[in-house]
């Protein structure tokens, strides 16, 4: 299994820029969460690797290999608009997907039933796709999905709209197929989940890859954050103290940014001569301040 490489992708939408000389890869193996703001440009990435889209310049490569029609077989895509047929029964269009891929027709069922049996929807595999919840559809798409055997996963926003429990299923589904050996990529805006489950996150802004690595690499990278508990009000004791920014201050908690530089103990020795302090220490950034973060550079 090798690793997905999208190298420079860039595409235009009239006057819309979507992709912006888009760079990253997707290592055999590995969970990567591919976060952005709405419109900066997750969907047509992905509809440019799965080859629904020319981009205006860029490539895909897969082993090192340009993606070729055959080799694109072998994605399993998730759609954001999610393409079922809806009057076709769950069972039928799954075998049909699974055959459309190349399976023999009873490799074709016996995988149906096996992924309708190991995401919940095996009661429901004689009904109309359109009959059933958003949520079981979502988990039948995920079936289309796999049901060939995929030896990349594409998803986008896989998650959205799903209960805890369906959260669950697909969080462990996911994390096995990158556990074969599989790369898997998916777009989500549920930070807390991505930054549980993924390997790496990448940020996009504006079509480009601005920050990729392990949520652990990216909070060393970015500025120090401290929690003092006590000490009120804060704009009281943190006026003199360079190198340092009130990010809240609430319920007797504050918390700052320090810039390289900064020293900790002023900090402290200024919280204790405004007050008692009750707690003191390092807080660490979720993906949630990451993201906010590198979105917010892009403000002038
Ligand atoms: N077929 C199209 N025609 C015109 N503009 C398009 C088309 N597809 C995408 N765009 C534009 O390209 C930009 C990137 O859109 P894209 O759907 O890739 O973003 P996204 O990151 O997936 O957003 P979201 O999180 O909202 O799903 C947006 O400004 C969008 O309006």
């Amino acid at each position: 299994m090798g690793t997905l490489e999208i190298s420079h992708l860039s595409k235009r939408f009239g006057d819309v820029v979507a992709l912006d000389d888009m760079t990253f890869d997707v290592r055999a193996g590995e969970l990567l969460g591919f976060v952005g703001s709405n419109g900066a440009g997750k969907t047509t990435a992905m509809r440019v690797v799965l080859g629904v889209l020319e981009p205006d310049a860029g490539e895909v490569h897969w082993e090192g290999r340009p993606l070729t029609l055959d080799t694109r077989r072998q994605i399993g895509y998730m759609p954001e608009e999610r393409g079922l047929y809806p009057r076709m029964k769950v069972r039928d269009q799954l075998v049909y997907l699974a055959r459309l891929h190349g399976m023999s027709t009873s490799d074709a069922r016996a995988s149906t039933d096996r992924w309708l049996d190991r995401l919940g929807v095996t009661a429901r595999r004689d009904d109309e796709v359109q009959k059933l919840s958003l949520g079981n559809q979502q988990r039948v798409q995920l079936a289309a999905s796999l049901v060939h055997d995929p030896r990349i996963l594409v998803l986008d926003e896989p998650f959205s709209g799903l209960d805890p429990v369906a959260v669950d299923v697909m969080s462990e589904v996911l994390r096995e197929k990158a556990t074969e050996g599989i790369p898997v990529v998916f777009s989500s805006h549920q930070l807390d989940l991505v930054e549980r489950l993924c390997d790496r996150v990448g940020i996009v802004r504006s079509g480009r890859m601005v920050v990729v690595g392990r949520v652990d690499e990216l909070r060393a990278a970015g500025p120090r954050r401290l929690v003092v508990e006590g000490a009120q009000p804060a704009s009281r004791w943190t006026a003199g103290l360079a190198g340092v920014r009130v990010l809240a201050s609430d319920n007797g908690r504050t918390e700052l940014e320090l810039t390289d530089g900064a020293d900790d103990q002023a900090v402290l020795r200024a919280a204790l001569a405004a007050g008692p302090v009750r707690g003191f220490g390092d807080r660490r950034p979720s993906l949630t301040d990451l993201f906010r973060d590198v979105v917010s550079e892009a403000s002038p």
